[in-house]
């Protein structure tokens, strides 16, 4: 299947500045890609480029199959985007805002505003006026423009930035809905892994304008380091009959027994058979991953040393 979102080693350079450096990525039909980075990371400036918005120092970006330039207008009638935080007119409402946007769009269609703005829950807040909404709904409202004309490909800058964990869910359910049952396309972009984790088929991490790490969400759990923690009442002597078992230990920042040694991370029951054996009873002992965020910052802090 052909890619419908792709750049090709594509570069920004500012003076003095690296904003994006070098990255192809490419985004099969009907995948969500998370593109996560930290603040300043490039995310912002990749994205403008896929919009046309601003024009690479090197490289080319290709939506649905074509180069993107600005004077090729055909390609932006299966585009919807949400750049930054999105803009609205302040003194019109929700569905005044939609409208203004369906007829810029010249699309025919008067029955979007409304699906949209069910689609979007914002139906409570249609009468309201932009500049009274919360940054969440504001946020919503961003979405529901990008979405107004049923586009085949969304690319989205941060979508859930202001959004309340309930909102956040809502629009994670929706991006899914519409990459699995309308077979569209969505680039997304936040700087928080476990979020976009939850509804990606494939991860950029991008840092410092390079793309550090790309991998399918399912190869995720093999990478998340695992642990095992002990807590025992001696916990020095706990210490030393590990050592004794050749499993090396220590104690890690919350004051628990902490290894990384394979054959204790696969047989904990083993390793609670030793420990009261040698009359040195476990009151905790648990096998625990690594958490999506501090992988994160563990793949930026290795950058460019083998990953992973
Ligand atoms: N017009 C510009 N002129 C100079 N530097 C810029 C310009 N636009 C972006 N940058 C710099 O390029 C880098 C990448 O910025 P970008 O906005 O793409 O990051 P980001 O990952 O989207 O961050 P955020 O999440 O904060 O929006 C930053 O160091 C930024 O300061």
């Amino acid at each position: 299947m052909g890619n419908v979102i792709q750049t090709e080693c594509v570069s920004k350079h500012y003076k003095g500045v690296r904003a994006v450096d070098g990255v192809s990525l490419e985004v099969a039909k009907g995948e969500i890609y998370g593109f996560i980075g930290l603040n300043g990371s490039g995310k912002t400036t990749t994205i403008r480029m896929l919009l046309g918005m601003i024009q690479p120092t090197h490289g080319h970006c290709f939506l649905g199959g074509q180069k993107v330039n600005l004077s090729n207008h055909s390609i932006w009638e299966d585009v919807g985007y949400l750049v930054e935080t999105p803009h609205a007119y302040p003194e019109l409402t929700v569905a005044e805002n939609l409208e203004i946007f369906r007829r810029l769009r010249r699309n025919s269609d008067s029955g979007a505003v409304l699906r949209t703005v069910e689609k979007l829950g914002l139906a409570p807040y249609i009468h309201r006026k932009a500049k009274h909404l919360s940054l969440g709904n504001a946020q919503r409202l961003g979405i529901a423009k990008a979405l107004l004309h049923d586009p085949a490909i969304l690319i989205l800058d941060e979508p859930v930035n202001g959004l309340d964990p309930a909102g956040i869910a809502e629009v994670r359910e929706l991006l899914r809905h519409l990459a699995l049952n309308e077979n569209k396309t969505v680039f997304v972009s936040s700087h928080l892994l476990g979020e976009v984790a939850k509804i990606a088929a494939k991860i950029g991490i991008i840092h410092e304008g390079r793309l550090l790490q790309e991998l399918q969400a399912q190869e995720l759990n093999h990478l998340l380091k695992q642990r095992l923690v002990i807590d025992a009442r001696q916990q020095e002597r706990a210490m030393s009959v590990l050592a004794e078992a050749g499993i090396q230990s220590f104690l890690n920042a919350d004051g628990l027994i902490e290894t990384d040694v394979l054959s204790a991370i696969q047989y904990p029951d083993q390793i609670a058979r030793l420990l009261v054996r040698k009359d040195c009873p476990p009151i905790r002992l648990s096998v625990e991953e690594e958490d999506l965020e501090s992988y994160f910052l563990r793949v930026i802090g290795k950058k460019g040393a083998g990953i992973p």
